[in-house]
């Protein structure tokens, strides 16, 4: 029935929607958005900036934050309390995989909506109650536990419905974004695990990477951290023990796992007063040096951010984030996200602007990795500048033998030997929940398309594809005032590191910083005390808040062309070329395609390696296809 309606749709309104989700079919993106001025005019548009300014001053939200975290620990009790009662039970991998296999998850969740889709949809003569309303009566949806991202949002009058859905996308992010009691949190949590490990042992220093370090966090996800000491020693089992039983004994612990057996041996806890769960790995510095680079991807690439978390929140709803259970780590997710971003044609060539972009954008993520991407034969590496090309596998040596061909292939751009989603065995899976979301989400555009205004008030887009079931949160994303410590601190220690270098002319990997530098770790300040940017700094962040609309500003930017400035690492270049569908294959192509790393070591199996212009034509020329048939 799903698939009928959906295929009627598709043939009645594809022409109809192509005018309506241009950008995704031409470079003609100037269409003005005839709905701004009503949405601009809508008082209830609440800014949190604009409300930090009228709740008085700056030391009033940092005292109120104060009140906010002690709230918070009273129900971190209860939480542990809870926990300690049902037993912590773990997931059972048979239970999931019922459900991830057979990709019951969201075809459930689209099911149990689908009494009110019937309901909208086979009434299409008939008049419901909702729909008896003016649309100006409902919209302001209430709190939704389905899409609890869209409280007081409305985006049903949108024109564009690709507008929708980028709306609806940085509705999402401003709902999971932290709150400052969530980022003091953090900082405090690292700061006494911090201090534990110098006590227990003085030539130690302890840092973070992974999400927390790069702002790619939700708010469930783990901290992790690196113990790197000048003895080089504390990879040892007889250390994860000792240093295990030390955070229990100074009640920084619960819940340890020591696990010492495995590539990266790590120890796995739970903070107990912030319930935050902590990773603590030993002796390296990738995850340091991954953690600057993704933040310089981040600052680089517009609308980064926002895809990453949605493509993480997909995933975590599934239970394919675990690269434990075959799913797709963070790491990953990133590098995937990344690499789209930069080889999508119109991003490339600066056609459109990705933050006004993103809905298309993620359709065409889920088209390009759900539908089209060729697992078997292509990997995704990094040349010399950390730029994402894509490569064949039989090039990259070291993959091979592989036990499934099927198996997603990424090169860490840290270290070219290792392979980062080697563990994400589940491809198939999540390449089947990629493509069912296009499908969703591309039904759902179609459907909303066609309807009236009227019918479209109280509807998601994004919830066919994305669950969000924590606790209800306020939209507070206050990464603007409260500094998060762990990117201080790595910019602290990279800077550092780089004068250490420059002074001893020693490589990178022979230099530790001496963790008694207060000034490295701690930035001067003391444990308890929270970061306050100064007058200066808040102001510009003020100002750089305004002229970006965020989720609660309930500003439409029509798509226009994309105002990034041009970088000497992306040119601009004709979409033909970055397509490989130019005729020759010119130098410029070349460059931006090969990986130009020299060759050592296993690099030496990329040198030259490119995926030839016939295999970028046919890829290109299927997805024309795809297009052309109306399936996407
Ligand atoms: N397979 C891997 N190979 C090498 N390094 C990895 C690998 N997986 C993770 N890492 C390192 O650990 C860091 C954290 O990885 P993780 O998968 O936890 O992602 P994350 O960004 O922290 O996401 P999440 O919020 O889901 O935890 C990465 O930034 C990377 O430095
Ligand atoms: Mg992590």
């Amino acid at each position: 029935m799903r698939n009928w309606r959906g295929k009627r749709l598709r043939k009645l309104s594809f022409n109809k929607v192509r005018e309506h989700i241009e950008v995704f079919n031409s470079g003609s993106v100037s269409d003005f958005n005839e709905l701004q001025s009503l949405n601009d005019g809508n008082g209830s548009s609440r800014n949190p900036f604009e409300e930090l300014k009228v709740d008085a001053s700056y030391d009033n939200l940092l005292l109120s934050m104060e009140d906010t975290e002690l709230e918070d620990k009273v129900l971190i009790k209860e939480i542990d309390e809870a926990s300690s009662q049902d037993g912590g039970e773990p997931p059972h991998a048979l239970r999931q995989e019922d459900t991830l296999t057979l990709n019951r998850d969201y075809i459930a969740f689209s099911d149990s909506s689908a009494g009110e889709e019937e309901d909208h949809n086979s009434t299409d003569d008939e008049v419901s109650s909702e729909s008896s309303k003016s649309p100006m009566e409902n919209a302001q949806p209430e709190f939704n536990p389905n899409f609890p991202w869209l409280l007081n949002q409305d985006h049903s009058q949108e024109k564009q419905i690709s507008q929708w859905l980028t709306q609806e996308i940085k509705d999402f992010v401003a709902y999971i974004s932290p709150t400052g009691s969530e980022i003091i949190s953090r900082n405090r949590a690292v700061q006494k695990i911090r201090k534990a490990v110098r006590s227990l042992w003085r030539d130690s220093d302890l840092h973070v990477f992974g999400s927390y370090a790069t702002d790619l966090y939700m708010p469930g996800s783990d901290i992790d951290c690196v113990v790197n000491s000048t003895s080089m020693d504390k990879e040892n089992t007889q250390y994860l023990y000792e240093l295990a039983r030390h955070l229990r004994d100074e009640n920084l612990a619960v819940q340890i796992e020591v696990i010492s057996r495995t590539r990266v041996p790590i120890i796995k806890f739970i903070e107990p007063h912030s319930n935050l769960h902590i990773d603590v790995s030993f002796e390296r510095l990738n995850g340091i040096e991954a953690a600057r680079l993704i933040r310089g991807w981040l600052r680089e690439t517009p609308g980064l951010r926002e895809l990453v978390l949605i493509i993480k929140q997909f995933l975590a709803a599934r239970r394919l984030n675990d690269v434990h259970t075959g799913g797709l780590g963070g790491f990953s997710i990133i590098c995937l996200v990344y690499s789209f971003m930069n080889l999508h044609p119109k991003i490339r060539t600066q056609e459109i602007d990705p933050l006004d972009n993103l809905g298309v954008l993620l359709i065409d993520f889920f088209e390009l990795y759900g539908k089209n991407f060729a697992y078997d034969d292509v990997a995704l590496s990094f040349n010399d500048d950390h730029f994402p090309v894509y490569v064949p596998k039989s090039h990259w040596k070291s993959l091979l033998p592989v036990r499934n061909s099927f198996a997603l292939a990424i090169q860490d751009p840290m270290e070219h030997s290792n392979n980062i989603s080697r563990s994400s065995f589940n491809m198939r899976v999540i390449k089947k929940a990629f493509a069912g979301a296009f499908d969703l989400l591309t039904n759902k555009c179609y459907e909303l398309n066609m309807a009236t205004f009227k019918d479209r008030v109280g509807e998601s887009i994004l919830a066919n594809v994305i669950k969000y079931k924590g606790e209800r949160r306020d939209f507070q994303d206050d990464r603007a005032f409260v500094e998060n410590r762990a990117i201080l601190e790595n910019e602290k220690f990279h800077r550092k590191r780089a004068r250490t270098l420059y002074r001893s002319g020693k490589p990178a990997e022979d230099v530790f910083l001496d963790p008694s530098d207060d000034d490295l770790i701690t930035g001067g300040h003391d444990d308890t005390e929270m970061y306050r940017l100064d007058e200066p700094a808040k102001k510009k962040l003020k100002k750089k808040k305004k002229a970006t609309p965020t989720q609660r500003t309930k500003t439409v930017t029509p798509v226009k062309k994309s105002k990034q400035k041009s970088s000497s690492k992306h040119p601009r270049q004709s979409i033909d070329s970055l397509m490989g569908l130019s005729d020759h294959d010119g130098d410029t192509e070349r460059s931006s395609v090969e990986p130009t790393r020299s060759e050592t070591g296993n690099a030496a199996n990329l040198k030259r390696a490119t995926v030839d212009a016939q295999t970028r034509r046919d890829y290109w020329f299927s997805k024309g296809q795809a297009l052309a048939k109306g399936s996407w």
